[in-house]
């Protein structure tokens, strides 16, 4: 085999309201591109595996405008979707997870095509492929597992990638090992999910596509159930509809129909009432969450990190600041660094630090 000291790395993030793509040298951002797709781009796509073409298309486009090659590219790594509850690091795409991904097995979301779509560059290639901290990361503590119905058990659904790559990050900040901090750390994005690091592990988090926790730009979050019962018994909507009012449809798409939190914004500062009522109840959620971490957590809280594409808000890390702050520091790290995390976790398996994890067939 060639021995290369140098990796060269596509990476490649779809989330539900942009792709983003990036080259790496080995540590060293050579190009980074997020395409935001609106929301009526998006919404003609009746599953996310009808995106597949489109968001491929986006990607292969960002490169030839950059006039990047992809005969120069050594491994290709997606962000990891919705497959089986698993544990937090790097894994080879192996024909089980692409299986289980194209089948929706485990449910939909965009971040199923980071797998799919960098296995087949890869394929065409002949270069390896991998994931990184899938959206299943699970390391939930027993209690937080349980509903109050015997048959619903919680999941562990959520940027685990970017929730642990900020809270290593503000560990360090504030001078504590991750695995001896407590963080509250909030991803602000297309779907927004709230986690309690207690050891080094996501001990609680809601699950942020399913219809628990705060609203989102395009995600329902937790609804009372009895008038989400009645909903789906009125004759009136498919379950395909009713899935999507909590993962799509859902949010400031339902009010607004839009996914873009900026476009809100923009309307509160010409006067919009119903625009401000709304980021203000979104902002509300989002606080009252971070105080139910702070109980998972004991009130030990070492500080809450509010991260992801809507911390670019100051309007709206403010509203949230004002009511948590007496909780603990707050430390905003506007966007994220998804796709750093995504090539550093390829390079370590490139430069065999550390070795790939293989997601198998599993019966059932
Ligand atoms: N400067 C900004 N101000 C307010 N909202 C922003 C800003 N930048 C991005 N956003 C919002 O952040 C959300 C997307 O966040 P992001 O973390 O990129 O999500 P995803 O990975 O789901 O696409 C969108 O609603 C977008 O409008
Ligand atoms: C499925 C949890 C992760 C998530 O919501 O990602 P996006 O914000 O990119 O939709």
């Amino acid at each position: 085999m060639k021995q290369i000291s140098s990796h060269r790395i596509l990476v490649l993030n779809p989330g539900s309201t942009s792709t983003k793509v990036g080259v790496f040298e080995n540590k060293a951002s050579l190009f980074s591109k997020v395409v935001r797709h609106r929301q009526e781009d998006i919404k003609a796509y009746s599953n996310i595996v009808d995106q597949y073409q489109f968001r491929k298309q986006a990607i292969l486009e960002s490169l030839d405008v950059e006039g990047i090659s992809l005969s120069k590219i050594d491994a290709v790594v997606g962000r990891g979707g919705l497959l089986r509850p698993i544990e937090s690091g790097t894994y080879e795409i192996s024909g089980a997870m692409i299986k289980d991904l194209r089948e929706g097995k485990y449910g939909e979301h965009a971040s199923n095509l980071g797998a799919l779509i960098a296995f087949e560059i890869s394929t065409q290639l002949n270069i390896p492929s991998y994931i990184v901290d899938p959206v299943v990361v699970d390391e939930l503590m027993p209690e937080a597992r349980l509903t109050g119905l015997k048959e619903i058990k919680r999941k562990s659904i959520f940027h685990a990638l970017n929730q642990k790559s900020a809270a290593r990050k503000a560990a360090d900040e504030i001078g504590k090992p991750y695995e001896e901090a407590n963080l509250i750390v909030v991803h602000l994005g297309g779907g927004i999910t709230v986690g309690a690091h207690k050891d080094g592990k996501v001990a609680d988090v809601n699950n942020g596509l399913n219809g628990d926790g705060p609203f989102s730009p395009e995600r329902s979050g937790t609804l009372p159930v009895a008038d989400v019962i009645s909903m789906c018994f009125s004759g009136r909507y498919t379950i395909s509809e009713m899935m999507k009012k909590a993962a799509g449809q859902g949010g400031l798409v339902s009010y607004f129909g839009t996914n873009n939190a900026e476009e809100v914004e923009a309307q509160i500062v010409q006067g919009n009432h119903e625009a401000e009522e709304v980021m203000r109840a979104m902002a509300y959620q989002i606080g009252k969450e971070i105080g139910a971490r702070s109980v998972c957590l004991s009130g030990k809280v070492d500080a809450i990190i509010l991260t992801g594409g809507l911390a670019h808000s100051e309007w709206l890390t403010g509203e949230i600041i004002k009511m948590v702050s007496w909780i603990s520091d707050v430390i905003v790290y506007p966007g994220e660094d998804e796709l750093r995390s995504l090539a550093e976790g390829a390079l370590r398996v490139l430069k065999k630090e550390e070795e790939p994890k293989i997601y198998g067939y599993k019966e059932g």
